[in-house]
């Protein structure tokens, strides 16, 4: 796998017009390109589609938590939209997981986020999760493999200790990347992206700091050379 082939590039924009001289721009620099909350609540399934246009695999970020039969519906129709890859919640328990995965149909692999990258130990126990960090992220990613989960998404932080619980086969997706000395914004647990792939992410998912480059080419040959 070539280094570039690592590196996913969310399209967080308000439309598909605001992100498309962008997602032109780097797709060719990129192994894949996300489409998430903001940019599909604007534009609904067409947006995947255009992105899927610029030859990248769409990984859609939808973030799926609700009763099972709502979420089995959901994924049925994320399915539907050519994306490759498609988020849920794994806080919604493992059946949710078990029917994202039914609703998936084997034609979008689900990944199950673990905790949001944006979550501190402070926040963590203020929503009743106490404990480190990865003591939750082992746990729920664990509970998502065991219900059907393709794979899973955690901080840089944590990703080499949900491998080791894991094994091998589940895809490793790791957001709160920054290059060095990059603003974090509202990221919390984050790493370098050459630190996220040591330690064993298969993707790490990139926002701001390839959107709000002056050259996001040129920001995602950097990255892609740092990995
Ligand atoms: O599922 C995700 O992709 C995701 C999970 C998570 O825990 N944290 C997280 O930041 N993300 C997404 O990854 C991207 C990170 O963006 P930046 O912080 O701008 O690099 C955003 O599109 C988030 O929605």
């Amino acid at each position: 796998m070539k280094p570039s082939d690592r590196i996913c590039a969310a399209l967080d924009f308000p439309s598909f017009a605001a992100a498309e001289p962008f997602a032109r721009t780097i797709a060719p620099h990129v192994g894949m390109l996300k489409v998430g909350l903001e940019l599909f609540v604007a534009e609904g399934p067409p947006a995947v589609k255009a992105a899927a246009g610029l030859g990248r695999p769409v990984f859609l970020d939808l973030k799926l938590h609700d009763i099972p039969n709502t979420v089995e519906g959901a994924a049925r129709s994320a399915a539907a939209s050519g994306a490759s890859l498609l988020t849920v919640h794994a806080s919604g328990g493992a059946e949710m997981v078990r029917a994202a995965v039914r609703g998936a149909g084997g034609k979008v692999r689900v990944l199950a986020v673990t905790v949001l990258t944006s979550l501190d130990g402070a926040a963590l126990d203020a929503i009743g999760l106490a404990g480190p960090p990865e003591t939750a992220v082992v746990r729920l990613a664990r509970l998502a493999v065991g219900a059907g989960a393709g794979g899973l998404v955690c901080s840089p932080h944590e990703v080499a200790a949900v491998r080791a619980a894991v094994g091998p086969g589940p895809l490793l997706v790791v957001p709160g990347v920054r290059p060095p000395g990059a603003a974090l914004g509202d990221q919390a647990r984050v790493a370098t992206p050459s630190d996220a792939v040591r330690a064993g992410a298969d993707v790490i998912v990139v926002g701001r700091p390839l959107r709000d480059a002056r050259d996001p080419a040129q920001a995602a040959r950097d990255i892609a050379a740092s990995i």
